[in-house]
């Protein structure tokens, strides 16, 4: 537990009675990619909730960095700490610029009025020069973040987490409604993200993606693991097959 960047073990949770989490244990090491698939209802977005402390367990153990007990923590303290998550639609601020809105997220405490008269400090400037580089959007800094297409819209609302330099990443359905190549420029964000020593963890149905992560995976099922391992042993799991991907 010491060492693991995530700990979950022996996690339950019900809501009125109906088990969503039931014995789920999962450990993510420091720097860390893993994908977790799994069908509708398996628990997914709930362990998200778990470990970013809108949810509360009712049993087992929640472990970041091997010494916060995340089960004691309000959400606004988990942020701080420095876990980041994504959700699965893009909540950018469309009439505000690429930049405008990465300034936003750097500046959380500071109001919105505040920060858009702000232009930044050096240090900021240059960690804002380095996300849009990660994101790819350096050339379109200045445009105004409606106008972007839902892919880049993702990739914004990705560079606004990056803004914050959180540890970890938690990314929900990244590429649901994308094209197939701005897909495979996730796939590819994602993994610079994890190489600039990231730990990441991302909910995903699209096999090709997960595929192209390279990663460790871990299907769910009814509240639990089914499966880990690698994709390819994982995919040709019977179980997984049978509740996931053979439907
Ligand atoms: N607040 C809640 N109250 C009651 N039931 C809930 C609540 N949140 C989740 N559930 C139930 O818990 C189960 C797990 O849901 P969860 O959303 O975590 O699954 P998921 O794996 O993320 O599914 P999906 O792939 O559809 O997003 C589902 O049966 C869901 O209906």
């Amino acid at each position: 537990m010491t060492s693991a960047q995530l700990y979950l073990d022996g996690v339950h949770v019900s809501f009125d009675g109906f088990h969503a989490i039931n014995n789920l244990s999962m450990v993510l090491a420091p720097g860390e990619m893993r994908a977790i698939i799994g069908p509708n209802g398996a628990g997914k977005t709930t362990m998200m909730d778990i470990i970013t402390g809108k949810t509360k367990p009712d049993e087992g153990d929640v472990y970041f960095d091997g010494r916060h007990d995340l089960t004691l923590l309000d959400e606004t303290e988990i942020a701080k700490l420095g876990i980041g998550r994504k959700f699965q639609k893009p909540t950018v601020f469309e009439s505000q610029t690429i930049q405008d809105n990465l300034l936003l997220a750097l500046n959380v405490d500071h109001s919105v009025r505040g920060t858009l008269f702000w232009r930044g400090s050096r240090n900021e400037a240059e960690r804002i020069d380095r996300v849009l580089e990660t994101i790819r959007l350096t050339d379109a800094r200045d445009r105004l973040a409606g106008n972007l297409s839902h892919g880049q819209k993702q990739w914004l609302e990705i560079g606004m987490l990056l803004a914050q330099d959180p540890k970890v990443l938690l990314v929900d359905e990244p590429v649901a409604g994308m094209t197939d190549v701005e897909t495979h420029q996730t796939a590819e964000l994602l993994k610079a993200i994890n190489r600039d020593n990231k730990t990441v963890m991302v909910v995903e149905h699209d096999m090709t993606f997960v595929r192209e992560l390279g990663v460790k995976v871990t299907c769910l099922h009814e509240g639990t693991v089914l499966a880990e391992g690698t994709i390819d042993d994982v995919s040709t799991n019977e179980r997984v097959v049978e509740v996931y991907l053979g439907r």
